[in-house]
């Protein structure tokens, strides 16, 4: 392990959050440059606009920004570029050693961070200290590959022989949705650091926020300075960086039809990309299931981050015979989910991501009563006791009943908390309705019959499916989508795959037999 940096080393606004308890809702305002460049924070050299980041439990804005331009762009790859030559070079186990260390600072930080990112996204501190767990596991995770990446020695005739290198990709940039911001920093950089590559990472201009602790950790945890940068700004800033020519690689969580973008610009490059994006998931619950679990199970699939998680198993479809016993559960279970001020310990759901979003989510709600479903409990406006959260983007859960394959609540993306209940009679129909959709991004099944559970995940098209369980994600194990939910994957051994090429190196040990 590197030495630990004392206090007085820190980045400056390191200093200024501790200690996290200083941090209220209501209170919090950023001061600071956003934008993160060869080891510094720094305001950008150019500009293509400006954005606005909301605390949404309040309403309140928290912090007024540059959106990077091609300047600060170029600056940002450059600066990448110096620092991949420097990193590149090192070895496996000198790279996870800094990793190491950097997991180690964001565990001892683990408060300040989940407390920033629950200012800035809104979700329970409860559920934002599980990000940032899963997020410096990433790091220790890759830390401990990094020092096995290899390539193979192959026998060829005459003593002649062949040998492959795992080399890196070069400068990768990240491009991170709102909704999971540190983790989603933490899930691309760790993978594609431990390969060797550097990394401009953009946050989406919702949460720009906890990226840049990020950056400093990894300064201060002995990286070469550019080696993970920062720029800040939108869908402007994202193309800039998607079409830089020193760019080797994309990688990118978002929407569907900002990944159709994304893959148009990087084709123009033939730049490798990974696509994280959208969902509508089925979570199929068979009558033999333990029910206890499933409703508990159907909470987590649909209710964590407000519902704004990409995996999330909305179209809830329930065997005939459980379908009333389920559902009363289910809505009882919803009714008690505590909403309020996420920072405080007891609430399990806080304000969705904005105004425009709580009112698109609420309008799907409307369109579903318009198609016929019946509204079980929540999908209102909810404005908490608490005054200074009379302004935040708060509604209640949702439950929806009697719904059908054909409404637009079963079909698209809400990305927010409402969960469609559907009831279905057997196996064959149930397969072939939850793979009725354009998405294959996760799948769940509650059973009790071990070979149906194993029989109807092999027949699921999605990604990640879960048996008697949903929404765990261990970072030993990929992450990702079939079909248009995207491709390549996070997490796991896999992932060095899509940060990393192979060099054959072809040796030969006689003459040269020449045909000429
Ligand atoms: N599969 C996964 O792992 C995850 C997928 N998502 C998906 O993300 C979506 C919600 O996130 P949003 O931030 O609203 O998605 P979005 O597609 O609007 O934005 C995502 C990011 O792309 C940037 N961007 C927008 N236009 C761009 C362009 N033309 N070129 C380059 N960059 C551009 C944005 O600034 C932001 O940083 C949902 O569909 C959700 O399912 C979210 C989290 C995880």
């Amino acid at each position: 392990m590197l030495p630990r940096a004392g206090r007085a080393a820190l980045p400056p606004l390191l200093r200024s959050l501790r200690p996290a308890a200083a941090m209220s809702t209501g209170s919090f305002l950023v001061s600071q440059p956003l934008n993160y460049r060869g080891g510094a924070r720094l305001q950008p050299a150019d500009a293509s606009g400006s954005e606005t980041a909301f605390e949404p439990a309040t309403g309140r804005v928290i912090a007024t920004f540059t959106c990077s331009g091609e300047k600060e762009v170029h600056l940002a790859v450059q600066d990448a570029k110096a620092a991949f030559k420097i990193w590149s070079q090192k070895s496996g186990l000198e790279r996870g050693r800094i990793l190491l260390e950097a997991a180690r600072i964001i565990r001892e930080r683990k408060e300040e961070i989940a407390t920033l990112e629950t200012i800035n996204n809104g979700k329970s501190i409860l559920e934002a200290r599980l990000d940032i767990d899963t997020s410096w596991q990433c790091l220790e995770y890759y830390a401990g590959l990094a020092g096995s990446l290899a390539g193979e020695h192959i026998q060829l005739p005459g003593g002649s022989f062949g040998y492959t290198r795992r080399e890196p990709l070069g400068v990768c940039v990240g491009i991170g949705a709102w909704n999971y911001p540190f983790q989603i920093a933490s899930w691309k950089s760790a993978p594609a650091l431990a390969c060797g590559n550097a990394m401009v990472f953009k946050p989406s201009p919702f949460t720009p926020l906890s990226a840049l602790l990020l950056a400093e950790i990894y300064t201060e945890a002995g990286a070469p300075p550019g080696l993970f940068n920062v720029v800040q700004g939108g869908a402007a800033t994202g193309q800039l960086l998607c079409e830089h020519r020193d760019v080797a690689k994309v990688s990118f969580t978002g929407s569907v039809p900002t990944g159709t973008k994304i893959m148009e610009m990087s084709a123009k490059g033939i730049k490798p990309v990974t696509l994280e994006l959208g969902g509508k998931s089925p979570l199929i619950i068979f009558e033999d299931c333990h029910l206890e679990n499933a409703v508990k199970g159907a909470l987590m699939a649909n209710f964590l981050t407000q519902g704004e998680v990409c995996c999330n198993g909305t179209r809830v479809f329930v065997q005939k015979k459980i379908l009333d016993k389920f559902t009363k559960q289910v809505v009882e279970q919803t009714q008690r989910i505590k909403i309020g001020d996420p920072l405080l310990e007891d609430t399990r759901m806080g304000p969705l991501i904005n105004r425009p979003h709580l009112e698109r989510v609420l309008g799907f709600v409307k369109v579903a009563k318009e198609q016929g479903a019946k509204v079980l409990c929540g999908g209102d406006p909810y404005v908490p006791e608490d005054p200074k959260l009379k302004n935040g983007f708060f509604m209640r859960p949702c439950v929806l009943g009697d719904c059908r394959d054909d409404m637009t609540c079963v079909k698209e993306e809400i990305f927010g908390p409402v969960m469609s209940i559907l009831s279905f009679d057997t196996e064959a129909e149930v397969l072939e309705r939850a793979n009725n959709t354009s998405f294959g991004l996760a799948a769940g099944v509650f059973t009790r019959d071990l070979q149906r559970a194993h029989r109807v995940v092999a027949e699921l098209q999605a990604g990640v499916c879960y048996i008697n369980n949903y929404n765990v994600s261990p970072v030993e194990l990929p992450f990702g989508g079939y079909k248009k939910s995207g491709f390549g994957r996070e997490n796991g051994r896999v992932t060095i795959e899509y940060y990393s090429q192979l060099k054959t190196v072809c040796v030969e040990m006689g003459d040269v037999e020449s045909a000429f």
